[in-house]
């Protein structure tokens, strides 16, 4: 099921030829003096050979600010691109930047073909709990002919903005993981706690081939995890989102059925005129929901939302569809996500009376639906107080890279960190991208280099307050009192 990916390699730093060239220069005019043409000449061409050496040398010097970008750019163009990513050359990917920064790693397939990778930098204390930063590896499909420029090019604009599906959600945060632990490392420091890092699978389709298993899986409990950071969502503004909780989603289709019948006559009970029903109403309650974002009395966070994502009916033809014919069937497909405040039973009830009531022959199921309460019974927050040293650590260490960090949100979506909230685990969404509008499954997603490498500096101050927080209680009080 899980495989070593080889022993621990050293990094391999190439330095530039800078002293030597100094060294050369410091000698010329004594040299120059006593030589002919011919032996200057080849001083010229052995210091001219240095000196682009040097340059050369100095572009691969893997702590620039152009080798973190052009490596972000590599994971950027590796297809993880659902429904088919390419899940071996992601995790071949990270594995050879574990290599380079000797951090242990491992493979785990929990399904066949998802390879979740799990990188290790062990603490000096092995008995305290851990921390583990998570991140998935795949990426929701794009249009490719509607962007600027294309979704898996990594395209890096006049503007500094590196354009790719991805570059948001979520591969610039598994990237920035890696590079804030390779700066630490450079920095000489050692970590107290072990730190985990995995790439996960499958977020992308409910995460149940990828982090839902691995957090039910006994190799997670040996990980001793105290701790769980994910992806939040990008700010326009200067903080820094965080996220304590998140929506549950309720991915619902409702079916409708209805007389067929000649496409110019206008009957009653038709699978359309059943569906458009659901449809309007639907789409009142939408309204509704959104009405109390609009007027202040709620946050996106408080409501819960309903979007049609598709809508299937008619009969195909070779050049499209019947148009002469009133089809017998009819669906819709939503996707509802319920904050943790919500009342499910209530809106299980509407949907069942009011969205596709049997009276007009409608019925529905669930794609996916997720409770939102923990597997205590709990709505499945994180603590955002003082009783959560997590928490105050995150504000602190923010605060100490030149971050601030916005007031804690509920997370409008869903995220692989309610597969850890789940276990009562403390749990923080947060994606240190500042100053960027929100492109996740958009058009055009992109990211600044500047801001991606200054998120960089903000992941190196919590890891390092993380891994070197010293208090074994620190996990005690999140397994049953949420
Ligand atoms: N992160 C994705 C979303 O929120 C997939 C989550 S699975 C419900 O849509
Ligand atoms: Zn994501
Ligand atoms: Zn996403």
């Amino acid at each position: 099921m899980s495989k070593q990916n080889g022993p621990l390699s050293s990094s391999l730093k190439v330095k530039g030829s800078l002293p030597l060239l100094l060294n050369n220069c410091c000698v010329l005019p004594k040299t120059f003096r006593a030589m002919n043409f011919k032996s200057l000449h080849f001083l010229l061409s052995i210091i001219t050979f240095f000196l682009f050496l040097s340059i050369s040398t100095s572009d691969e010097d893997p702590s620039s600010s152009s080798a973190i970008i052009s490596r972000f750019q590599q994971y950027l163009q590796i297809n993880t691109v659902q429904p088919s990513p390419k899940y071996y050359e992601a995790a071949d990917f990270i594995i050879s930047q574990a290599k380079s920064l000797s951090l242990e790693s491992r493979t785990i397939e929990f399904v066949a073909g998802k390879p979740l990778v799990l990188l290790k930098w062990p603490g000096s204390n092995p008995d305290l709990p851990s921390i583990l930063l998570n991140s998935h590896t795949d990426v929701v499909p794009a249009e490719h002919h509607k962007w600027t420029h294309p979704p898996l090019g990594a395209h890096i604009d006049s503007h500094g903005n590196i354009y790719a599906r991805g570059s948001q959600d979520m591969k610039c945060v598994g990237m920035q993981y890696l590079e804030a632990i390779r700066r630490l490392k450079e920095s000489g420091f050692e970590p107290l706690r072990s730190v985990y890092l995995s790439f996960v699978p499958d977020e992308e389709i409910g995460g149940h081939g990828g982090a839902e298993k691995f957090a039910e899986s006994d190799e997670f409990k040996k990980l001793n995890v105290a701790i769980v950071l994910d992806e939040g969502l990008p700010s326009p503004g200067e903080s820094y989102r965080v996220f304590y909780g998140e929506k549950s989603p309720w991915w619902l289709v409702i079916k409708a059925v209805g007389a067929p019948g000649h496409g110019a006559k206008l009957y009653d009970n038709t699978a359309l005129e059943n569906l458009f029903k659901s449809i309007e109403t639907v789409r009142r309650f939408r309204a509704s929901q959104f009405d109390l974002i609009k007027s202040g009395l709620k946050t996106e966070g408080d409501v819960v939302s309903v979007n049609m994502v598709f809508l299937k009916s008619g009969t195909p033809s070779p050049t499209g569809f019947v148009m002469n014919l009133q089809p017998s069937e009819a669906e819709a497909g939503f996707d509802v996500r319920l904050p943790p405040t919500a009342n499910p039973e209530s809106l299980e009830r509407r949907i069942a009376e009011e969205w596709a009531p049997a009276s007009r022959n409608m019925t529905f199921e669930f794609k996916q639906k997720e409770s939102i309460y923990n597997k205590f019974g709990k709505p499945a927050l994180t603590a955002i107080d003082k009783s959560n040293p997590w928490w105050n650590l995150l504000e602190e260490a923010v605060r100490n890279a030149n971050g601030k960090l916005a007031n804690p949100e509920i997370f409008p979506a869903s995220t692989d960190a309610r597969y850890f909230r789940n276990l009562g685990l403390p749990a923080i969404g947060f994606s240190p991208v500042a100053n960027t509008p929100i492109l996740l499954h958009d058009h055009n997603e992109f990211l600044n280099q500047a801001e991606f490498l200054k998120g960089i500096e903000v992941y190196e101050s919590i890891i390092k307050a993380y891994a070197s927080y010293d208090d074994d209680k620190s996990t005690e009080s999140f397994t049953d009192e949420l």
